[in-house]
Formats: structure tokens, sequence, C-alpha cells
């Protein structure tokens, strides 16, 4: 295969992203040509808040073809264009064979929450170790383990849930509120709970949930929030800090008389903003903390 690579500022992108999936591209791809540089923009806000810019101001777009014929007429046919003007051609390069899949899968490999609770990708053998595992491929959805939020939340799983089958459910009904992968519910359940339920607010995670927790061979209830209804022992959200700020009373409400609420994606600079907005209902408590991020839990 064949690569163009191209230098595009913010405006051209869309029309030249246009052109070369009408000239048989196999795949676009644009990447902030300023990333790790002192130029370098927030393009994202959190949610809830407008994001700063629409685009970078300056990208590098990576065009696949699968002959040097093919690149070298998009790249002929694109130059003469107006909507080029500004772009310049970086380049024109063979893209070596590669086995795609074994060097994808090679990126992701088990992860220990704790010694014996491990995540595992569906290729991997289980380590002897994992006495009690998730198995779960990347995939659309937020949530593999790898993350420091993530793994937070699920250290504190394995701390309250049942060390024993004998031990029965002291999660009680769980709650996971943005749900993702469903890695906490699917967590949840293999440390003894029974009664689940995961919400999203994108469709794509909810399915994914539903995907990873039958492959899991455990019973979650995955839907849109509005499937999260009435009070819960166990309420887990992993968002960040605004969403959790706007979400509070509704995530308050959910939580039982006695019950655990856990709230992860706080940076350790917003544990004071966090426990102001929740105070009315539940005090909050930095539980954890790892990669400058915390996990925040209170009880009602
Ligand atoms: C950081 S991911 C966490 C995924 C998984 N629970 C984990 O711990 O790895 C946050 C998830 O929350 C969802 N989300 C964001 N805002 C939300 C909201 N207001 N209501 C419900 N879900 C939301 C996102 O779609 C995303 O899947």
């Amino acid at each position: 295969m064949f690569e163009l690579s191209l230098m595009c500022p913010e405006d051209r992108i869309e029309a030249v992203s246009d052109a070369l999936d009408a000239l048989d591209a196999l795949s676009v791809s644009v990447e902030d040509a300023d990333a790790q540089t002192d130029a370098e923009q927030a393009l994202f806000g959190e949610p809830g808040m407008p994001p700063p810019k629409d685009g970078w101001q300056r990208s590098r777009v990576v065009a696949l073809f699968a002959t040097e014929a093919a690149a070298r007429d998009a790249q002929q046919l694109l130059t003469v264009q107006d909507f080029f003007a500004g772009c310049q051609v970086l380049g024109l390069a063979t893209v070596p064979e590669q086995d795609w899949v074994r060097l994808t899968q090679s990126q992701f490999a088990p992860v220990d929450i704790t010694p014996d609770f491990w995540i595992v990708p569906t290729w991997h053998e289980l380590p002897a170790q994992a006495l009690r595992s998730i198995r779960l491929d990347p995939g659309l959805a937020f949530g593999t383990g790898t993350h420091p939020t993530t793994r937070m939340c699920l250290r504190w799983i394995a701390r309250h849930g049942a060390a024993s089958a004998e031990a029965g459910n002291p999660l009680g009904r769980v709650l996971d509120y943005g749900c993702g992968s469903g890695i906490l519910a699917i967590g949840a359940a293999k440390f003894g709970a029974t009664d689940i339920d995961a919400v999203d607010i994108d469709p794509a995670a909810v399915e994914s949930t539903v995907q990873n927790a039958q492959a899991n061979g455990v019973q979650v209830q995955a839907g849109l929030p509005d499937k999260a209804l009435g009070t819960y022992h166990t309420v887990l959200a992993n968002i960040l800090a605004t969403p959790l700020k706007v979400l509070a009373p509704l995530l308050c409400a959910h939580v039982a008389s006695g019950g655990h609420l856990v709230l992860a994606g706080i940076l350790e600079r917003q544990a004071q903003e966090l426990q102001e907005a929740y105070a009315p209902w539940i005090r909050l408590e930095v539980a954890d903390a790892e990669d400058g991020w915390i996990l925040m839990t209170g009880s009602r």
C-alpha cells in the first residue's frame, strides 16, 4: 500500500478529506500537526463546556491507497484544485506490509487490578494468578482497565465486593452510571452483585456493555440513562468532574440509605469543587489516587 501525506490548514480539512474519499483512498486520517509542540492547542473541552476550537490550526492528513498509481493520480488531481490552496504535499511513501491484527493486539496486555483480579484480552491466556478476571477486548467504548480512573473503581469493587461465593453480595443492587464498555458493571458481577443496571448516553456504549456482559457470562441490564430506576446500594460513576457536578442531585437520589457513591474521572485539584457540589446530599472523601486522578466516595 501507499500513503500520501499532506499538511492542511483548519479550513481545508473537510474539502481535502472528502476529495481523498472520492479519489478512492482506502482510509484518511487527520492528526494535529502541532501535537506535542509549543504550538499545540486544546480542541475539546469537558462535556458541558463549549469547545475551545472547531479544528486544529494545522493538520497532517494521511491517505492510504492500494496502488502507487492511485496515490500519484490523487496527488496530481488534488494539487490543481482551488481548495488545495494553502495545503502542501509532504510526501508519498510505500507502507510496509504488517500483520495489523497482531500489531494491535500486542498493544493490549493483561492488566492486574489486584494480585488475583485481572482484565485479560480474549486472545491472551489467563495468567495463572488470575483467580478472578474480566475478558475484554478494546472496542468503541471507553473502559479497557488501563486508565487509572477505571482501575481505581475496580479496586474499590474488589475491596468491597464478595471475597468468596459464600460471602453473599455486599455490593447489593448496583448502578454503573456512564458504563462505557460495561467494565465496572461486569466487575461488580464478578464480585457477587446480581442486580446490576448499567447506563450511558452513548448507544454504542450500551451495545458494547451488552456484548461484553454476555462474553463474560454475567447478567447486566444495560440501557440509556432513563433505565436507572430507584435506589441502589452501590452507585459507580466514572465520568468527568464537570458532568459529575451537574449530575450530583440525580446520582445522590439513586443512592439507597446506607449505600455507597463511588466517583471517578476527577483530577486531584478538583476534589474541593466536587465536595462542595455533593455536600447537600453526601459528604465525599478522597478514597484512592493514581497518576493525578482521585477516587471520591461517600455514604448515605
Ligand atoms: C470515562 S468513560 C467510563 C467508562 C467505564 N465506566 C469505565 O470506568 O472505564 C465515561 C462514560 O460516561 C458516559 N457519559 C458521559 N456523560 C454522561 C452522562 N451525562 N450520562 C450518562 N453517561 C455519560 C460516556 O459516554 C462514557 O462512556
